[in-house]
């Protein structure tokens, strides 16, 4: 179907500035979460195809050079909004620089035709290329979003190139912005979708982006950087169930830094964030990436070994206990000491088996550990098998 052109210009431009005004309601100043910069690249959409309606009635400056240069601003606020988004420093020179060389191009090739187009074309080309590889790398875990991103710019590179086409064909004349027929209604035309897709796609990257930060939040600890209690408890029942199902022994430790109340009363509290923080780091440093460790509370961590035996179980938490042990927390110019007492269950999860039952038998084994002096391992239903240090 064959639309008139100023018509479909007029359209487009509609759906910018109507999406722009939204997003320049809803985005706030100083709020890094990029809608504000969506909504100035959608105004600079709407402008620029406001500007092309009136071409062969306007200066050539007006209707040209002015709009392609401002296509060329709405694709740099485009991808600084991504960066935006990702919390990230927009790299102002690849982002809006295309726009200055489109602008200066139009200005020196202001009374020459195919080479003017080719030009806006080539530059306009490159900016969605890039804007493709810019959503391609800020792409939120398992989000989306960055697929409609990707959409907007691919149709984008799919308009232009039609445009590109015609003009290496000698076909330039018919794709003046005045003229109507089919290959100026479809690529013209494109230009809502690349403005839908491109405008939903900021704003769902964005929502993604908040929806990981509080997941983040809800399931870290802020402290240790650790998992927290209802993560590492999750992660447990995740191995109850895979222990079970594949027969394999699973340990389950619970990790206490003994008097860890002396710490805070002697050194205060500040120096007891510090342990906390620097017994989570030598922990981590020595397991293996399948095991999971967790802040279960206060001075408690919670750690899974799977696939581990009991003895295997005995020697890799009796070495993490050493570590500990002989690696005091430096605390400005303090040496704090630190160590724990840990108690573990070991074996292949039975059906009656669940979180609290084995995180009971854990504890017991703490219990005893902590009653047999501190600074030891005890296996649920064993002996202690390490003295003090
Ligand atoms: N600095 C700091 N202290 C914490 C934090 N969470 C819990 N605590 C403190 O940890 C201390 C735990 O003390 P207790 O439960 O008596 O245990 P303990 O002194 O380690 O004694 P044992 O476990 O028997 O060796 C309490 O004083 C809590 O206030 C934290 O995030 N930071």
């Amino acid at each position: 179907m064959i639309a008139h052109t100023p018509t479909i210009f007029a359209s487009v431009a509609w759906v910018a500035l109507i999406m722009a005004f939204c997003l320049l309601v809803v985005g706030r100043f100083n709020q890094r979460d990029g809608l504000l910069t969506a909504g100035a690249g959608l105004l600079a959409h709407a402008l620029a195809y406001v500007c092309f309606m009136y071409y062969g009635h306007a200066p050539m400056w007006l209707t040209y050079s002015v709009p392609n240069t401002l296509l060329a601003v709405a694709l740099a606020f485009y991808s600084a909004s991504i960066f935006r988004i990702n919390q990230q420093a927009v790299p102002w020179l690849p982002v809006f620089g295309p726009p200055i060389i489109l602008g200066l191009l139009m200005i020196l090739l202001m009374d020459t035709s195919e080479p003017r187009r080719l030009a806006a074309s080539g530059v306009l080309m490159v900016q969605c290329l890039l804007l493709i590889l810019w959503a391609q790398n800020n792409q939120q875990p398992d989000g989306r979003a960055h697929l409609l991103l990707i959409g907007g710019a691919v149709a984008s590179l799919i308009g232009i190139l039609i445009r590109v086409i015609a003009i290496v064909t000698g076909l330039s004349d018919e794709m003046r912005y005045d003229i109507s027929n089919l290959r100026q209604s479809i690529s013209v035309s494109i230009g809502t979708v690349t403005v839908m897709m491109l405008s939903l796609g900021l704003v769902l990257l964005s929502k993604e982006r908040i929806e990981g930060v509080l997941k983040h939040m809800a399931l870290r600890d802020p402290l240790t950087d650790l998992p927290n209690r209802r993560a590492v408890m999750e992660q447990m029942d995740s191995e109850i169930e895979r222990a079970r199902r594949n027969g394999s022994t699973l340990a389950v430790a619970i990790i206490d830094i003994d008097h860890f109340k002396n710490i805070n009363d002697v050194y205060g509290h500040l120096a007891g964030d510090a342990v906390l923080k620097h017994c989570a780091t030598l922990m981590k440093q020595r397991l293996r990436q399948s095991d999971g460790l967790g802040r279960y509370g206060g001075e408690e961590f919670l750690l899974l070994l799977p696939e581990t035996s009991r003895e295997g179980a005995a020697i890799a938490l009796d070495d993490l206990r050493a570590h500990v042990a002989n690696t005091p927390t430096k605390f400005g110019d303090l040496n704090i000491p630190q160590h724990f007492s840990v108690g573990v269950w070991c074996g292949i999860p039975s059906t009656q088996d669940c979180g609290t039952t084995l995180l009971g038998k854990a504890d017991t084994a703490l219990y005893q550990a902590k009653h047999a002096g501190r600074n030891t391992l005890k296996l649920a239903e064993d002996i202690t098998i390490s003295a003090l240090v």
